[in-house]
């Protein structure tokens, strides 16, 4: 059981490759770091393991099985600009129960209050906004999540408080885990292997 990536390349203007022969995997309740340079394509092969773009060379499969393009993503991906990730038409409530709904302890867990369900995206901050994706994540099917970058708008302390919640119940539901940030001493911190796009 893996989110796997094999022989992974990538390129956005014909023959440019961005990056080529990645070998990458994840196992349940694993955490991997993805580390390397601004440009070097961090985001491209996050995008690629979660099945949001298709690889220009190699392919990504989950749990042995190729990435599937139905409704639900077992393969979640939570991104750098919250902002950009939810509906701004829609109220916070209605943003988090899109996927499911959760329990009050995950609400609590990430310190999510009553009063913000009902304001519009842009009432909230971007690192209040980012609590909400991360919960809309945590969706009870999801089996692997890709945090690009995740807390890189909060302070050191909301960032620390996120980071234990999300990762303890990530161990608890055995989901993988991939880190993606430019901070080493983050994924250091964080994670059992890092692996560094652009090989150097
Ligand atoms: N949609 C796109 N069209 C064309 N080029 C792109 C596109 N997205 C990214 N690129 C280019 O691909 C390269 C890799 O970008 P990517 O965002 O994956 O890198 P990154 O390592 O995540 O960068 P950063 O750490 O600065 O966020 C960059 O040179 C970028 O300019």
């Amino acid at each position: 059981m893996s989110l796997t990536g094999e022989n992974l390349g990538h390129y956005y203007q014909k023959d440019r490759w961005i990056f080529k022969n990645v070998n990458i995997s994840v196992g349940p309740g694993e955490v991997l770091g993805l580390s390397g340079y601004s440009g070097c394509g961090k985001t491209t092969l996050a995008r690629l393991l979660a099945g949001y773009i298709l690889p220009k060379a190699g392919r990504v499969t989950v749990d042995q099985k190729p990435m599937e393009r139905r409704a639900f993503r077992p393969v979640q991906l939570i991104y750098q600009h919250p902002e950009k990730a939810v509906n701004p038409k829609w109220r916070m409530r209605e943003v988090l129960t899109e996927s499911y709904m959760p329990s009050q302890d995950i609400l609590d867990a990430f310190e999510i209050r009553e009063e913000w369900m009902n304001r519009w995206p842009i009432e909230l901050s971007g690192g209040e906004q980012q609590r909400f994706c991360i919960v809309r994540a945590l969706n009870p099917n999801t089996k692997y999540i890709i945090a690009d970058e995740m807390t890189t708008m909060l302070d050191a302390i909301t960032q620390a408080k996120i980071w234990n919640a999300f990762l303890s119940i990530c161990k608890s539901r055995d989901i993988g885990v991939i880190v993606v940030s430019h901070e080493t001493s983050l994924l250091k911190r964080l994670c059992d292997t890092i692996y560094r796009v652009g090989g150097q």
